[in-house]
């Protein structure tokens, strides 16, 4: 009865967040339409990314090889300009789940017997989804494979003239001395020499490029989570980037290994000691390069094990894949705050709203019509089922 209760109060709350969108969007339309032919055309401004490459001016086209896109064949202002979010993470099951959670958390829909199509199948490298503002990328695992697909994001988002985009990574991680299943929101990530930086070999000299995150976006994340109803904790603290799975994590379980259970157990308490939470293998890429571009980022990962207590994941798939949301469900929340919450803007001059002037929380971004409670447009990721498909 409780929790009936509490999803219907949460649907309550999510559809007057939406009307209240719907009704700001009505008002800036009643305006254009009093203000006639006279507004002129807004001509979209530049992307908002930093440090671009001065040579991609002259690529014609500009191929983006591992997505399967290039600029003489994808319209990229009209198929992602309205891009907000991009979220990450390593398998494409993963990232399909999540385009279609968000799309209902974000009150989208599809027709029935449609189903979300892979933007980059034709490069089978990454899955690519676009759900309204929110675009959705595997990555693969590791920092070379992440580092080729953020290339090409940003520069998706140069060419499509994208306005402060929000990058996530949702993933998996080992925890350390953290309970299995709790999230860890990265603060700051260190490569395998527990340095805050992301090396990249250039001509054969080490660039050192520093691994920051958004620290206020990292706190925001945090306050959306609430463990007593999450039933797990959401931590803030330092994630190790290992280039390895095995022998870069200190694990004694595969194929070789250099060193002893009690050095392995030093090094975790070494590592431990200095606020690091936990391990994965994308992070210090991730961070580095969002950096690099001025793009606020966040790094958010569900730890499946205590890597004091193991090395081997033995927890149920049932399970894991309960835990693989975890992250997920964080960042709708985040990402429903920024499209809906417009709780505390000043209504009282609106023509449509009906709320009597400011109940609190943050003002909200306006959302475009083709992200509301509508079915999704053209430049989404939709498939058309085949002829006698369900
Ligand atoms: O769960 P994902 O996103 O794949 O990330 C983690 O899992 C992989 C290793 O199993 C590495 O890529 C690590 O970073
Ligand atoms: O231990 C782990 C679990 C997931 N991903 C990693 O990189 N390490």
């Amino acid at each position: 009865m409780a929790s009936c209760t509490s999803s219907l109060a949460k649907d309550v709350g999510e559809l007057k967040a939406m009307m209240k969108a719907q009704n700001k969007r009505i008002d800036t339309l009643i305006k254009h339409i009093k203000e006639g032919c006279e507004a002129k055309e807004e001509v979209p401004p530049e992307s908002t990314m930093s440090n671009m490459n001065p040579y991609i001016e002259c690529l014609n086209p500009d191929i983006l090889y591992h997505l399967a896109l290039s600029t003489d064949t994808t319209d990229f202002p009209k198929m992602f300009g309205d891009v907000r979010f991009v979220c990450m993470g390593g398998t494409a099951a993963r990232m399909l789940k999540f385009a279609n959670f968000i799309m209902k958390e974000i009150g989208l829909k599809m027709n029935s017997g449609v189903k979300l199509k892979d933007l980059a199948e034709d490069a089978n490298r990454y899955a690519l989804y676009k759900v309204g503002p929110v675009l959705c990328a595997s990555h693969g695992i590791g920092g070379p494979s992440i580092s080729i697909l953020l290339h090409e994001l940003i520069k998706l988002m140069h060419h499509a003239k994208c306005q402060n985009p929000v990058f996530f990574r949702m993933g998996t991680s080992g925890g350390i001395n953290v309970e299995p299943g709790s999230v860890v929101i990265t603060s700051e990530a260190l490569d395998g020499q527990l340095r805050p930086v992301h090396e990249v070999v250039v001509h054969t000299v080490p660039e050192l490029r520093p691994t920051k995150l958004d620290r206020d976006l990292a706190q925001e994340l945090k306050s959306l989570s609430d463990p007593c109803h999450d039933g797990y904790d959401t931590i803030i603290g330092k994630t190790l980037c290992a280039n390895d799975f095995y022998e870069g994590q200190s694990r004694l379980d595969g194929a070789f290994c250099s060193y002893t259970p009690e050095k392995k157990k030093a090094f975790l308490e070494q590592v431990a000691g200095q606020g690091v939470l936990n391990m994965e293998m994308e992070s210090t890429a991730f961070a580095a390069i969002t950096n690099q571009a001025g793009i606020r980022s966040a790094v958010v990962c569900v730890t499946i094990l205590d890597r004091l207590e193991s090395d081997q994941i033995t927890t149920p798939l049932e399970i894991l894949k309960e835990w693989d949301s975890r992250p997920q469900t964080l960042i709708a929340r985040y990402m429903q705050k920024v499209l809906f919450d417009i709780g505390d803007e000043d209504c009282s001059g609106s023509e449509s709203c009906d709320c009597a002037g400011g109940d609190q929380a943050q003002p909200a971004q306006e959302v475009q019509p083709a992200q509301q409670a509508q079915p999704l447009e053209q430049n989404q990721s939709i498939e058309q089922p085949e002829p006698g498909d369900e």
